[in-house]
């Protein structure tokens, strides 16, 4: 058994990878397979008897790898019958498990099953429990697939039913009218559910109409295991890379994923548009160094026509709010565009159209302390030579932009020590900026996950894109992370939760235009 890499999956290629269930995580293939001869030759000898014929068994060979093997119940009755010209009425998922009819033969194998299941238990493959471990590690959503209606069951007994960010089984599929494999609709339905596309996701299979239905699906790589199948009938039926142990799969961090390729920003509109798919985008979107370049003096950050023509037209076609770190009040006057939704103090103070207004009450709680660390700031500030204090509702900003390089170290002292003295508050940093603010969990990724809820942004119809260039914009990047897009505004980041990268404000207003366009062009 060779342990050599094949592949390394790393987050800059891949948004996620989807495993099949059966044989892939779990040892429940075979559990499967004995389940399957059970009925079989059970059935074929009573046939024979009846018929006085020869008795053929039920070969895992010959019959289960090509007939059965991933595909949905009845189809694996039905195909197997087909291939021994035996005929028999379809007949309805109520059967007994006495009948002669396709259901009814499946749902007694489905009793084998769950008996040899509730006797032998179900295990988990390590090999697979540390990759899913690891690709989660490394920010890649991971998804089990089962064309099973037990999975849930089989994936509690094995106690890894937490270990995936989603799973589609049988009985999704029988909701949802998806087809079974070797047809690739669950495998897509799950990309879907991980809020990313075929061409950005991996499949991994240990059956033929498993791999047959990555291929067809089109799936960035098609990953066959050949645990127990021949590997070369899996790469013959679609599969790109063939290993016989997970082990010969890696994953390591993709430090500068994003930031390795900024993107055109057209490109990137249409790119975030086609992932998109049927949901309509819901932009948030920063104020300094996204929509206004940064500057010495934050009151002279003001809004260019340009840009503010680029938020009215795209707000015609979806929601777009700003999410900002500075005061209410500030962020809303610098935008003035009234009908846009504004988060101010990183989020601890929301307001929007048709009177919508809340200060969060953790904030709040912390408001005495802020004025006494104003207090203190303002004193020990006076040493340092054009430190500038911004204090806000919910924080107190001290800017250095304009202090001499050898006493800035000095002044980030002075921050360290008040946030030491005051448990309550908390020290932050930003572009040449250090805050106090309250010291409770709540940040812009915070906010925007309230704004989705409140705005009743539902995930299935709305895709959350947030646009930032700082820090503070990280946490909203992470919290969108398998919800929605993220976008840093840089030219020089080394490292981001982003999906993409666009290199100043005025590829901003370039993308914001494209997907107005776009959006546009859909509602025509
Ligand atoms: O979350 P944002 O909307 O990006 O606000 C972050 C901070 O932006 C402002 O400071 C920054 O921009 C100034 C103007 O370009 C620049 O002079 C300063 O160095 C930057 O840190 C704002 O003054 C702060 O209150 C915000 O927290």
């Amino acid at each position: 058994m060779s342990n050599e890499t094949k592949l390394t999956i790393t987050a800059d290629k891949f948004d996620a990878v989807i495993f099949d269930m059966d044989g892939v995580i779990t040892e429940t293939a075979k559990t499967h397979a004995s389940a399957w001869k059970q009925l079989f030759d059970e059935y074929l000898k009573d046939r024979a008897e009846k018929n006085n014929e020869e008795f053929k068994p039920f070969s895992i060979e010959d019959d289960y790898l090509p007939y059965v093997d991933g595909k949905p119940r009845y189809d694996g009755v039905k195909s197997f019958l087909q291939s021994r010209r035996i005929d028999i009425p379809w007949g309805s998922p109520s059967d007994d498990p006495s009948a002669e009819t396709v259901c009814g033969l499946g749902n007694r194998k489905n009793d084998y099953f769950l008996d040899r299941l509730k006797h032998e238990g179900a295990k988990v493959y390590p090999d697979a429990k540390k990759l899913v471990t690891a690709l989660r590690n490394n920010g890649i959503a991971v998804a089990v697939i089962s064309a099973s209606k037990n999975s849930k069951p089989v994936l509690e007994a094995a106690g890894v039913i937490d270990l995936f960010d989603t799973s589609v089984d049988g009985n999704d599929a029988r909701r949802q009218n998806l087809k079974g494999k070797p047809e690739p609709d669950v495998f897509i339905e799950a990309a879907k559910r991980l809020n990313t596309t075929p061409d950005r996701s991996i499949v991994v299979e240990d059956a033929i109409a498993g791999v047959q239905a990555g291929a067809q699906g089109k799936f960035a790589t098609v990953i066959g295991v050949a645990r127990n199948t021949d590997p070369d009938s899996l790469s013959s039926q679609g599969a790109d890379i063939v290993v016989t142990t997970l082990d010969e799969l890696t994953t390591a961090p993709a430090k500068n994923a994003a930031v390795a390729d900024p993107m055109d920003p057209a490109e990137c509109a249409q790119k975030i548009s086609d992932r998109a798919g049927t949901r309509k985008p819901a932009v948030f979107l920063d104020y300094d160094g996204t929509l206004t370049p940064i500057v010495e003096h934050p009151e002279d950050a003001t809004l260019s026509p340009e840009m503010a023509d680029a938020l009215i037209e795209l707000n015609k076609h979806c929601t777009v709010a700003i999410v900002s770190g500075r005061d209410l009040a500030d962020v809303r006057s610098m935008v003035n565009l009234d009908q846009l939704i504004y988060a101010g103090s990183h989020g601890f103070d929301i307001q929007g159209p048709h009177g919508m207004h809340i200060e969060l009450q953790k904030g709040e709680d912390a408001l005495p302390h802020l004025e006494i660390a104003h207090q203190a700031l303002q004193q020990k500030l006076h040493a340092i030579p054009n430190a500038r204090i911004e204090r806000k509702k919910f924080a107190i900003a001290v800017h250095y932009r304009q202090v001499p390089d050898n006493r800035v170290d000095d002044l980030l002292e002075i921050g360290h020590e008040l946030a030491d003295s005051y448990p309550q508050l908390k020290l932050t940093g930003g572009k040449k900026i250090f805050e106090l603010r309250p010291n409770v969990e709540w940040d812009k990724g915070s906010a925007v996950l309230w704004l989705l809820e409140k705005l009743e942004l539902d995930p299935d119809k709305f895709l959350p894109i947030y646009i930032g260039d700082d820090l503070t914009d990280e946490d909203a990047f992470k919290a969108l992370k398998s919800k929605g897009v993220g976008i840093m505004v840089s030219d020089e980041v080394e490292d981001t939760a982003a999906d993409y990268v666009l290199t100043d404000t005025e590829q901003t207003r370039i993308f914001l235009e494209q997907l107005a366009q776009i959006l546009a062009r859909q509602t025509a």
